[in-house]
């Protein structure tokens, strides 16, 4: 396995990019650590593709260099790489048996069969595969196909890496939570550095370790969940990130307060002071899980009008309007909120702020 690094890696698929909006990648740094399990998470188009295929080879980028383990692979042909890769589709001989499927990048690559038949059934097992390895391929569901071709990524041992590119796409929604579970088992289990290519929130933060955000060609962030949830660097996290995601505001500060509309509400003096001293268009951010109930006319609270309320199990999601904005606050399903008029306050230790969409304070 390898640890990965991008140098100045950007790729503009059109000749001389006159600026950055050009890049179906913009120029970045980046350092993926040997045995690590990332994701790389955005919505379609924002280059995702576009850097899988730099890494195994598919594409040459315009400008910069990935490297393997100190060694500059820019231009090195895809054969030797050395990276195994698991698609959205079923990629899998139908004719043959699942063990010989398994098997296959093993006995390509001339590993003694004693060894080639102790790995597919230690990765048989972990997918719990045992029971179909006699099987034809061709009579199996989709689900179970693509377990295979995950099992095919994932058989050989001298790989550098393993991407995935949005591999759970034809699995079956119960069995997709499933699957991501035994891709974390996997990786504790055999130390891969794994690379996870995914639209989908939920399967990028239950897989990896660390998290690389991308928007319109641009890496936003690279962190842990937790730290995209509690503190995103870029507007777009807090957006993307979370169901619902961040509440943003445009804000003025008049004197020592900051003003939403028309509403004054509570910051810190350090807040405050980074505010003033910052430049741009100025937006406060903070998440539906850290918007509270307030006493009517509490100080830093804001008065908002109730929009609707969504039972949701064990907590409920409030929308209101305040100062011609929309705040979303989740609360406990315990609490008892009538229609009319509510009082919120925005958690001044989780109120974020940005400053043209990068936080301030990185
Ligand atoms: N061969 C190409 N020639 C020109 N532009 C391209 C080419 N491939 C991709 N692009 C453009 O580059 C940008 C990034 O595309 P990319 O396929 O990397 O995004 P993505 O995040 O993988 O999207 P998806 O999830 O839909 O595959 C997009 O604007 C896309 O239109």
């Amino acid at each position: 396995m390898a640890r990965i690094e991008f140098r100045n890696l950007g790729h503009a698929y059109g000749p001389n990019p006159a600026s950055l909006q050009d890049y179906a990648l913009q120029p970045m740094n980046m350092v993926w650590e040997d045995g690590g399990a990332y994701a790389l998470l955005g919505p379609s188009g924002c280059g995702k593709s576009t850097l899988l295929n730099i890494i195994s080879g598919l594409l040459v980028p315009s400008e910069g260099q990935v490297l393997f383990d100190g060694k500059d692979m820019t231009q090195m042909p895809t054969r030797e790489r050395n990276i195994a890769q698991v698609f959205q589709f079923p990629v899998l001989y139908d004719t043959m048996s699942v063990f010989d499927n398994l098997a296959f990048p093993l006995r390509n690559r001339k590993v003694a069969e004693s060894e080639v038949r102790a790995r597919v059934h230690e990765i048989a097992e972990i997918l719990e595969l045992t029971r179909d390895l006699k099987q034809r391929a061709s009579g199996l569901s989709a689900d179970a196909k693509q377990k295979i071709s995950l099992g095919r990524g994932l058989v050989r041992k001298d790989v550098a890496a393993i991407l995935f590119d949005e591999p759970l796409t034809v699995i079956d929604p119960h069995m997709k939570w499933q699957l991501r579970q035994k891709l974390k088992q996997i990786h504790h289990q055999l130390k891969l550095t794994l690379i996870y290519v995914t639209h989908d929130q939920v399967e990028a933060l239950t897989f990896a370790d660390e998290v690389v955000v991308m928007t319109n060609g641009k890496v936003v962030q690279q962190g842990k969940p937790e730290a995209l949830f509690v503190r995103p660097d870029h507007t777009f996290v807090g957006y993307f990130i979370g169901s619902p995601g961040m509440n943003f505001y445009p804000l003025q500060i008049d004197g020592d307060a900051v003003v939403i509309g028309q509403q004054r509400v509570g910051v810190d003096a350090s807040q405050l002071q980074a505010l003033k001293n910052a430049s741009g268009e100025l937006k406060l951010g903070i998440r539906p899980e850290f918007v509270e109930l307030a006493a009517a006319g509490a100080p830093g609270a804001v008065s908002a009008n109730v929009v609707q309320v969504q039972h949701l199990g064990t907590s409920q999601l409030l929308t209101a309007e305040f100062g011609g904005q929309i705040v979303k606050a989740r609360l406990d399903a315990s609490v008892k909120l009538d229609g009319g008029q509510q009082w919120l306050r925005l958690a001044k230790a989780e109120t974020i702020f940005f400053s043209n969409d990068e936080r301030i304070g990185r």
